[in-house]
């Protein structure tokens, strides 16, 4: 995961009365990881789903799990989110007295431990992590809701995060975006040096495998 590209639907903008049908159609479309927003009404202004969501979502699915955690005290949640199949955990920095102890802590569980910028956040608040992190993801646009518009000015965070790994031997977080991730935005992810993108909104409502191939085909674009 660490440098693989993977593009990661987020389950937020699927069809709640036919998720596994959508779930099922993004992972023969070829997902590479799943992103599941935990929201508890508290942290932000939304409410979605718990640890029994991401177990049902493992049973029907083999393909990898992204819990973003947008609540408050993640500490609660790690062993139920663990236990549920979670495979990356990733946490905001403001949402813990011990962001530390909470890395630490997922990665006793042996599952990827990630934190979260919000925009307004600056990666100095994470700057006694960066070696210890399997992930960041930078949120491009304000956490709680899908099909946002994306806030370009959130590249300079993740081409910075790209330089600082490169200069040091210690730091091998990916780096993860989310939020107006389409295949115009996408593009612009990657030059600045992200490997996992999340889309919620592009890919689902519409046609499931042509999004996902279109995100596909923009990275390979734009790489040719
Ligand atoms: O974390 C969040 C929202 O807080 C995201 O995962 C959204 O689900 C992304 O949706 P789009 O912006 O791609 O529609």
């Amino acid at each position: 995961m660490a440098n693989q590209t993977l593009i990661a639907p987020s389950i937020l903008s699927a069809d709640r009365l036919n998720l596994q049908r959508d779930i099922q159609a993004a992972d023969a479309a070829g997902a590479d990881l799943f992103h599941i927003d935990l929201m508890d009404g508290v942290f932000v202004p939304n409410l979605t789903f718990g640890p029994d969501f991401i177990k049902s979502i493992n049973q029907i699915t083999q393909v990898p799990l992204d819990a973003h955690l947008m609540v408050s005290t993640p500490e609660n949640y790690l062993d139920s989110v663990v236990a549920a199949g979670a495979d990356l955990i990733n946490v905001h920095v403001e949402s813990t007295k011990h962001i530390y102890r909470v890395v630490q802590r997922i990665q006793e569980l042996n599952v990827r431990a990630g934190v979260v910028l919000n925009p307004g956040t600056s990666i100095a608040s994470i700057e006694p992590l960066l070696h210890i992190v399997d992930n960041i993801l930078v949120m491009t646009v304000n956490p709680g809701f899908g099909g946002q518009v994306f806030i370009a000015e959130m590249m300079d965070k993740v081409s910075q995060l790209a330089k600082l790994r490169t200069a040091h031997s210690d730091y091998t977080y990916s780096i993860e975006v989310d939020g107006g991730v389409n295949e115009q935005t996408i593009k612009l992810c990657q030059q600045a040096g992200a490997n996992i993108f999340v889309a919620g909104s592009y890919v689902f409502g519409h046609d499931i495998t042509q999004r996902i191939n279109n995100l596909k085909q923009a990275l390979i674009n734009e790489n040719s």
